[in-house]
């Protein structure tokens, strides 16, 4: 017998933020071992893949396990992990499990539960049928904000209302400068619809190089169920547009609207730094750019008065031999730390990789993959779970690392050693 996740959050609020508890999940499961009750899915999250895999069609699944390449980034992006240990220190006298909540000041006001977010990930409806709208359900539930991707196989508007009163924020996969039209209107869509930060992704203007994907002969985008174009398909701009190139609606058209949306959303080519300028008068709220990798161009949204980066390499799906994320985290907060807020991805599985990550300068970091394959496993129930298990693991690793807190003043450079040095 197996119980429901969802309906089996406890809360507790810790300087004036409520947020479910993640320690309190685990007593509870093994409460219930007790009565021959199992949990629906595993705790070992470096089964969540495998167990996701035989949920999934080849096609699916090869796209969300599948790099760039021969997967030399995305094996990096976890090795950089293991470079680094914690190390515990004793005798801390501690009365209290460690606070998690997190200020990412210059994206929220509120200080946030936990110092993690869902990573934008499109076309989500291919991992389940409720896509999505189950993933940001599952947010809003964990208290943990949720990035929309505009690769989404779910409009603005219905993300929007499955999020209710969840954080949410947008991600821009962003129109070449003859289509500024479209930017605009996306952003307009977002902000009315309560998505308070837009995150502008940077390393994918075309789709990398993916051996799986081509495998299976597989683009979601060009598939008869037009699964990744719902946003623009629900653009009034886009629509208007196509309708007086074409002389008929979308839905007459379904391929050639489909493949004119993508190649929208994915021009090919990449924007220039002056571009930054339209978004900061289209966008009336915080700016992240997403996929940096380098000091200078860390530097440089320093510079244009950006509020936050993304440290991403796309968990390496986009540039194969490219340098593992984690690697350059600490280059990056050593040059731009204090002056912009840095979010990190790419490779992180468990707990203690998230530890790391913060420990290393970062205010919060994305979760990517383990999350979808929670949302194959078992829709919105699997997405609380992942998050659930993410944060009762980085919550007990910090506790009996005798770190009292996720906030810098307890969790620095301090709690680490690199093992090659040992
Ligand atoms: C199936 C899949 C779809 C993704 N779609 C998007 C997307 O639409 N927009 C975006 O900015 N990043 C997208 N990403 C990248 C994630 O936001 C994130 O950077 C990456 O998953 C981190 O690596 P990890 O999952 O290996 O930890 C996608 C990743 C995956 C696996
Ligand atoms: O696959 C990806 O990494 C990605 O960013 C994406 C792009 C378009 C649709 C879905 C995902």
């Amino acid at each position: 017998m197996s119980f429901r996740v969802i309906e089996d959050v406890a809360y507790r609020t810790k300087e004036g933020v409520k947020a479910p508890d993640p320690v309190a999940y685990e007593q509870k499961i093994y409460q219930r071992g007790l009565e021959y009750e199992r949990p629906p899915f595993t705790f070992q999250s470096l089964k969540w893949e495998a167990q996701a895999e035989e949920r999934m069609a080849a096609e699916s699944k090869g796209y969300v396990v599948g790099n760039a390449g021969t997967g030399e980034t995305a094996r990096k992006n976890r090795e950089a992990f293991a470079k680094w240990s914690i190390v515990p220190s004793r005798l801390n006298k501690t009365s209290e499990l460690p606070n998690l909540s997190t200020q990412v000041k210059r994206i929220s006001e509120q200080r946030l539960p936990f110092p993690i977010a869902i990573a934008p990930v499109g076309v989500q409806r291919i991992f389940n049928p409720d896509g999505e709208v189950a993933s940001a359900k599952a947010a809003a539930r964990e208290g943990v904000p949720y990035i929309m991707s505009t690769a989404s196989s779910t409009s603005i508007e219905d993300v929007a209302k499955a999020n209710g009163d969840g954080v949410r924020w947008y991600q821009l996969y962003w129109p070449s400068n003859e289509h500024n039209e479209i930017t605009a209107s996306l952003l307009s869509r977002a902000k009315k619809a309560g998505f308070s930060a837009l995150f502008v992704t940077l390393d994918t203007y075309i789709l990398g190089w993916r051996p799986s994907d081509m495998d299976n002969g597989y683009n979601p985008f060009l598939r008869s169920d037009n699964i990744g174009v719902a946003i623009g398909f629900a653009d009034p701009v886009f629509r208007a547009q196509f309708k007086s190139k074409h002389g008929v609606e979308i839905e007459e058209k379904i391929h050639d609207a489909a493949a004119e949306w993508t190649q929208t959303v994915f021009p090919g080519f990449s924007h220039s730094w002056e571009d930054i300028k339209f978004l900061k008068e289209h966008w009336d709220g915080p700016i992240v750019l997403k996929g940096i990798q380098t000091i200078a161009d860390a530097q440089k949204c320093v510079e244009l008065g950006l509020q936050g980066i993304v440290v991403s390499n796309h968990g390496g799906r986009q540039v194969d031999g490219g340098v593992s994320s984690l690697g350059v985290l600490p280059r990056i907060v050593d040059a731009v730390g204090g002056k912009i807020d840095i979010f990190f991805d790419s490779g992180i599985r468990c707990g203690a990789d998230i530890a790391k990550a913060l420990a290393l300068g970062a205010q919060g970091c994305l979760i990517g993959r383990p999350y979808v394959y929670g949302l194959a496993l078992g829709g919105q129930e699997g997405v609380s779970h992942v998050l659930k298990s993410l944060l009762g693991d980085l919550e007990l690793t910090l506790h009996l690392a005798g770190i009292q807190s996720a906030s810098p003043e307890h969790l620095n450079r301090s709690v680490l050693i690199r093992e090659d040095e040992l």
